[in-house]
């Protein structure tokens, strides 16, 4: 009977010790929950919602309001994400104006404060002219500019600082070319055998100078002119140049088409992704190449065979050479180099903000005897912008 009672007694204590751990445990939990705690509150501890939304009504196993709205939301964020819309492309050369002041005395600011002096005498013309070299715009036309504003302002006598700024003007504009085309051939057009192929846009120029970058904005001016884009990896010499391609490529939807093996033959690579532009009836293909420039014979040979191999599937239609602003003369014997070896047929002057030396665009068109025809204005996403002469003089010459 003594055992009996001493039996039930722990018994009894037993049951209390469980009972108190039970309870803590759910108290702990509870807290957690009232101090935000990432994990899902079960279904019925959630508040009720005072408006369920309607996507939270089509979900089944999601009753309550936290959980129905942020959880499929998740979710459809890793599946889908969502792409982006690039910035319309007019205007964005206005850029340049705000990007030049801030990278130092800009070129227009020095020719107008000489040009605005009473008497130009000599000293000053050298003045002058020095500025324009400093600039890159070359021996040759800076000669001609000098020149050509020696004679005006002697003819014209012109003094007043508008009328000055307006001679300064169109000079420079002369220079730059306004009658250069520099339309972009982006379109789907007819191939040899009548079929319609894309338009194929290949990308040369020494490594570092903004190509693959270069390539990413471009695939965003034509997505934004609503134009369908497949990119091609032909840098197989640097392994992060695929993998930074098909990122620029995929925040606006477009595939790139590249080899799993790093070091892969570079103009297999560049027929795959016209081959795949044709099959899907995209409008253009652009192709991005490594830039090694470690010899003449070895590019050649690199870029001969690219472009053969390509022209097997659809024409190249345009040959884009991309080039360093603030590289100054060696940009111009890289330039001379591809020049030969590439047939280039527009100029992508990259990192034209921050540098003063904006007068390379002059100096590189003579060069090459082919327009530039986008510039770089800085790291952004939608920092490229057609060439246009006008908006680059205004730009220089700041306000
Ligand atoms: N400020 C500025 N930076 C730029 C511009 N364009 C490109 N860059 C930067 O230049 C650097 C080199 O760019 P990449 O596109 O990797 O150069 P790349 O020519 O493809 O180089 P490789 O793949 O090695 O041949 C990157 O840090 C870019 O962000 C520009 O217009 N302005």
């Amino acid at each position: 009977m003594k055992d009996l009672w001493l039996w039930i007694v722990i018994a009894v204590v037993l049951v209390a010790v469980v009972a108190g751990l039970v309870g803590n445990r759910v108290g702990a939990s509870r807290r957690r929950r009232a101090g935000g705690a990432p994990a899902a509150p079960p279904v019925a501890e959630a508040p009720p919602s005072p408006e369920p939304s309607s996507s939270t009504a089509t979900a089944p196993e999601a009753p309550a309001v936290g959980r129905a709205v942020a959880e499929p939301d998740v979710a459809e964020a890793e599946v889908a994400p969502q792409l982006e819309r690039p910035e319309p492309v007019a205007g964005r050369l206005a850029r340049l104006r705000g990007r030049l002041a801030r990278s130092g005395s800009p070129l227009g600011a020095r020719l107008l404060a000489v040009l605005s002096r009473d008497h130009l005498t000599d000293d000053d013309w050298d003045e002058l002219e020095e500025t324009l070299l400093l600039a890159d715009v070359g021996a040759g036309p800076t000669g001609e500019i000098v020149e050509a504003l020696r004679t005006r302002v002697r003819v014209e006598g012109v003094k007043d600082p508008a009328a000055v700024r307006e001679l300064l003007r169109s000079e420079l504009l002369a220079i730059v070319d306004p009658t250069l085309d520099r339309s972009l051939s982006t379109e789907r057009h007819p191939g040899p055998d009548g079929s319609g192929v894309p338009a194929v846009v290949l990308v040369v120029g020494v490594n570092g100078t903004g190509k693959t970058t270069t390539i990413g904005k471009l695939a965003r001016v034509l997505v934004a002119e609503d134009r369908s884009v497949v990119l091609g990896a032909a840098d197989t010499f640097r392994a992060a140049a695929a993998d930074q391609l098909e990122t620029w490529g995929s925040r606006v939807g477009v595939p790139t088409v590249r080899s799993d093996r790093d070091g892969a033959d570079p103009a297999a690579v560049a027929f795959d992704a016209v081959r795949q532009g044709r099959a899907e009836g995209v409008d253009v293909v652009v192709v991005d190449t490594a830039g090694r420039l470690q010899n003449k014979a070895g590019l050649m040979d690199e870029l001969g065979k690219i472009t053969r191999v390509i022209t097997k599937e659809a024409p190249l239609t345009e040959v884009l050479l991309v080039l360093d602003a603030t590289t100054g003369q060696n940009g111009l014997t890289q330039a001379r180099v591809f020049g030969e070896v590439a047939g280039v047929t527009g100029i992508v002057l990259t990192k034209l903000d921050g540098t003063a030396r904006g007068g390379i665009v002059v100096a590189v068109q003579r060069e090459l005897g082919v327009p530039v025809k986008l510039v770089g204005l800085g790291e952004g996403p939608d920092d490229l912008a057609p060439f246009d002469p006008e908006a680059f003089v205004d730009g220089l010459l700041g306000d």
